[in-house]
């Protein structure tokens, strides 16, 4: 388990990372959700020790990443995967991962097969590494000590929609198994396939956690009416919120039972109504992402 407690880091008044506190729970994918500069990538430093808090703490099981006698026997980490030594082939760098954290050489053959390089492309020096096979060698990093937790920026960066569901099911499976995966992303589609669990950060702020499922009955419903300006007028009178699309899709913040009942009361005939899914939860990620604002900024 991965638990931040109101964290913050702070870079010459910059206030980057802002009070922040979640967990990350064994069994589950958690999607770290946020539009660029939001603090995602402050945040996961801070996690595996590459950058001091301001304030606050990060822990795995407890202890801080530091305190790991052997973490990356506990904790899988990828970060940058343009930061692996570039003159040095995939398989002498997991050769070297392996050492340090004292596993049989056979483990690395195990990894490059786990991750889909060829023997050829394992030979190659990283710095001919497309940014996927990166991203694979990456990922073999991360899991060659067999961790509880893996870590992961982007790690959806250059991979192709085959390497995408790939890393999915990988990233499935390990939770599965009762791994605990905290994943980073600025495009939600690309978490909510995978998440239980999403936390959304904006500015350096929470603006939103929990289960993808509590999430997604939050974004409301998608519903049409013949007459759209009679349902928009039960709408407005039963106090529900709501925006209406050009194509007269009403994007309403109540679950579908709430607005049948509003509808049928009003006699208003509907045509559509379902759960809004991702098209809300996408609708809810940018506003609050973009309404958020952080305190101390430079100015
Ligand atoms: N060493 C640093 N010094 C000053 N500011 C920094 C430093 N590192 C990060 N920042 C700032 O902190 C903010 C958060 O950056 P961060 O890289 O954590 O965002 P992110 O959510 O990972 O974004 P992206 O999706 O683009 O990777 C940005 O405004 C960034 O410019």
């Amino acid at each position: 388990m991965i638990t931040l407690e109101h964290l913050t880091k702070r870079y010459a008044g910059f206030t980057a990372v802002d009070d922040v506190s979640f967990t990350a729970r064994p069994g589950r994918v958690t999607g770290f959700l946020g539009p660029n500069g939001a603090g995602k990538s402050t945040t996961m430093r801070v996690m595996v020790g590459l950058t001091p808090p301001t304030s606050g703490t990060a822990t795995v099981d407890g202890r801080r990443y530091a305190e790991l006698p052997n973490p990356g026997r506990e904790v899988g980490v990828l970060l940058d995967a343009s930061a692996q030594h570039a003159g040095r082939t995939g398989r002498e760098i997991l050769r070297v991962a392996a050492a340090t954290m004292g596993l049989p050489r056979a483990r690395v053959e195990t990894m490059i097969e786990r991750v889909g390089l060829t023997d050829r492309e394992a030979e190659r020096r990283v710095r001919h590494y497309s940014l996927g096979m990166r991203q694979r060698l990456g990922i073999a990093t991360a899991l060659i000590g067999d961790p509880r937790v893996l870590v992961l920026d982007e790690p959806a960066n250059g991979l192709d929609p085959a390497g995408i569901r790939w890393m999915r099911d990988l990233l499935r499976g390990y939770a599965d198994q009762g791994g605990t995966v905290l994943l980073s992303s600025h495009l939600l589609h690309e978490i909510e396939v995978v998440a239980d669990d999403l936390v959304v950060i904006g500015n350096g702020r929470i603006v939103a956690q929990g289960t993808k499922a509590e999430l997604l009955a939050g974004a409301g419903s998608v519903v049409r009416a013949s007459d759209t300006a009679r349902l928009v007028a039960a709408l407005a009178d039963a106090g529900v919120e709501h925006t209406v699309a050009p194509d007269g899709a009403v994007l309403a913040s109540a679950e579908a039972a709430r607005l049948g009942a509003v509808a049928f009361a009003a006699g208003v005939v509907l045509t559509e109504l379902r759960s809004a899914d991702s098209a809300g939860l996408e609708e809810m990620f940018l506003e609050l992402t973009a309404t958020s604002r952080r305190e101390g900024v430079a100015a």
